[in-house]
């Protein structure tokens, strides 16, 4: 299968990431895990996110959490997506290695943080190096500026795209409220690639921009809401569209009265 025939559509869950309480990974809970995302009709990971706290495991935590997901998955997930993002990029280069290696269905990569690009172009020089670590696996950029400080345009980068190729390149998960930039960049690739948006409490404005896929934290719990928000949305049903977006803002007012993200995310579970 080529690159550009990945296709991902609904909700993706970013998953926590399970630990005991001496800090070790506890990899068996992935399996039950695996099953309530199911169940809730959440059919997609993005596995080592910020959700996950990818950035703060080591490289090996990491490499066992994507297999772990990976071997869970079989059968049961139609995409474990794997993101390899941080600091170095020779790192981010083993880890896509690594994904590519398990059978992951696609990777992604924020920028790198501490010395951080600042232009559209740095970003695709990033993900050309990075995407040609794992050339048959799909690549999408990680957009998140409220963490990764990196505050361009991803319409620049598709547009920087067009000089620096990355072949595996296959779109965003666009994590920002930044609802003008989205739109640019839907009608920019014009279809070509997959603009995942990740602001879950404002999933209904992109799907009415055009989205079809999202990554949210909240998917992890509260995946029916959110299906359900999707399918009044294919009705014709705005209304009842708007309720369960409501209803999703209104339980993230509470959750983020009472601590910061990603703790407070993690507490429903
Ligand atoms: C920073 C953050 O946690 N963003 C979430 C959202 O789901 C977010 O929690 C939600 O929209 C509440 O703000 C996702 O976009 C994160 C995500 O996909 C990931 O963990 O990689």
């Amino acid at each position: 299968m080529s690159v550009m025939d990945f296709q991902i559509d609904g909700l993706v869950a970013a998953p926590f990431t399970p630990m005991k309480d001496n800090g070790d990974l506890n990899l068996p809970l992935i399996d039950p895990y695996v099953d309530y995302l199911v169940a809730q009709g959440v059919l997609n990971t993005f596995v080592c996110g910020s959700t996950g706290e990818g950035a703060s495991l080591s490289m090996a935590e990491r490499k066992s959490l994507a297999e772990k997901w990976v071997s869970a998955g079989k059968g049961k997930l139609t995409n474990v997506i794997v993101h390899v993002g941080g600091c170095s990029i020779t790192d981010s280069q083993e880890l896509a290695r690594h994904a590519e290696s398990i059978g992951a269905q696609a990777i992604a990569t924020l920028p790198t943080c501490v010395f951080r690009p600042t232009t559209g172009k740095q970003v695709a020089e990033q993900l050309q190096i990075i995407g040609a670590a794992a050339p048959s696996l799909p690549l999408f950029f990680y957009h998140l500026p409220d963490m990764s400080k990196v505050y361009i345009m991803v319409e620049d980068l598709l547009d920087a795209l067009e000089t620096v190729k990355v072949p595996t390149f296959r779109g965003c998960k666009y994590t920002d409220y930044n609802m003008l930039d989205y739109g640019r960049c839907l009608v920019h690739s014009n279809g070509k690639y997959i603009m995942m948006y990740g602001r879950d409490e404002q999933g209904l404005c992109a799907l009415v921009m055009g989205a079809t896929s999202f990554v949210g934290s909240t998917f992890n719990y509260a995946g029916k809401i959110y299906n359900r928000m999707r399918t009044a949305y294919d009705n014709g049903d705005l209304e009842a569209a708007r309720k369960e977006q409501h209803m999703s803002q209104h339980f993230l007012r509470i959750l983020s009265n009472h601590a910061t993200l990603p703790t407070v995310l993690e507490n429903p579970l």
